[in-house]
């Protein structure tokens, strides 16, 4: 688990591609000397298992859905990229529970300044509507933002000048395509939901009717 709370900015050193799969090395632009082999570090948002390291880079070991589902795939040598170690019990959980299973890429539409705040709107999957609300969190290339608006496929978020300064989020323009995330909490609500959840309108179920009512027992 991950809290989306960045700790630093690495740089793609290398991609070597065996098939589908991909293994990356990747360079911390920051102090990390720790590691443990095997411990997880989510790498723009997407969980991945330390392979071996040595004093400036970690590799890890992408699969083929890995590079397809999330923008790792888009990566080039040299690209910069959102780097948190996994949550440690007993730390602060500044950001949202993040699990680092991205659910779909995202495409920034716009960004506007606002102050010295930037606005940012992007388009996501229709499916993915029901979990995500305004003043919810979501996370994006693994940075933890809250939800400022939001409709049927598209969200907005306010970047404010600290979360530019420590993440790649200073990089983005109209186009790019951006790791999502969904709150974990809300994929549960709607799964319990079950049919009578409120998906968005083109998958909409049945929901709670006077008729459903009746034909279940509860007449009136
Ligand atoms: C603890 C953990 C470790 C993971 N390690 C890897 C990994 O080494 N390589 C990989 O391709 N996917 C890994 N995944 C899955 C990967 O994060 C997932 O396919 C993408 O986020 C897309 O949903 C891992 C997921 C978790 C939760
Ligand atoms: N919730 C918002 C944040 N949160 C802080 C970032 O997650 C953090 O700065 C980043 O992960 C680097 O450590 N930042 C915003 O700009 N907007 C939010 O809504």
């Amino acid at each position: 688990m991950f809290t989306g709370i960045v700790q630093g900015v690495g740089t793609v050193a290398d991609i070597a591609r065996h098939g589908g799969e991909t293994r990356l090395t990747l360079s911390p632009r920051f102090s990390l000397t720790d590691y443990v082999r095997g411990e997880s570090i989510a790498v723009n948002g997407v969980c991945l298992t330390v392979e071996s390291f040595s004093s400036g880079a970690f590799t890890a070991y992408a699969s083929a859905e890995t590079m397809t589902v999330s923008n790792l795939g888009l990566l080039r040598p040299g690209a910069p990229v959102n780097l948190e170690r996994a949550l440690r019990l007993g730390d602060r959980l500044g950001g949202h529970l993040v699990s680092g299973h991205v659910d779909a890429l995202a495409t920034v539409r716009s960004i506007r300044q606002a102050g010295e705040s930037r606005l940012c709107r992007l388009e996501f999957p229709v499916r993915l509507a029901a979990q995500i609300i305004p003043k919810g969190s979501v996370a994006l290339d693994g940075v933890s933002l809250t939800v400022n608006d939001c409709g049927q496929d598209y969200l907005e978020v306010n970047v404010i000048p600290a979360t530019q300064g420590e993440t790649t989020i200073s990089g983005w323009t109209p186009g790019t395509r951006v790791n999502l995330e969904t709150d974990v909490i809300g994929k549960y609500v709607e799964r319990m939901l079950g049919p009578w959840g409120a998906g968005p309108d083109s998958t909409r179920r049945p929901g709670i009717t006077p008729d459903f009512l009746r034909e279940h027992g509860f007449g009136f």
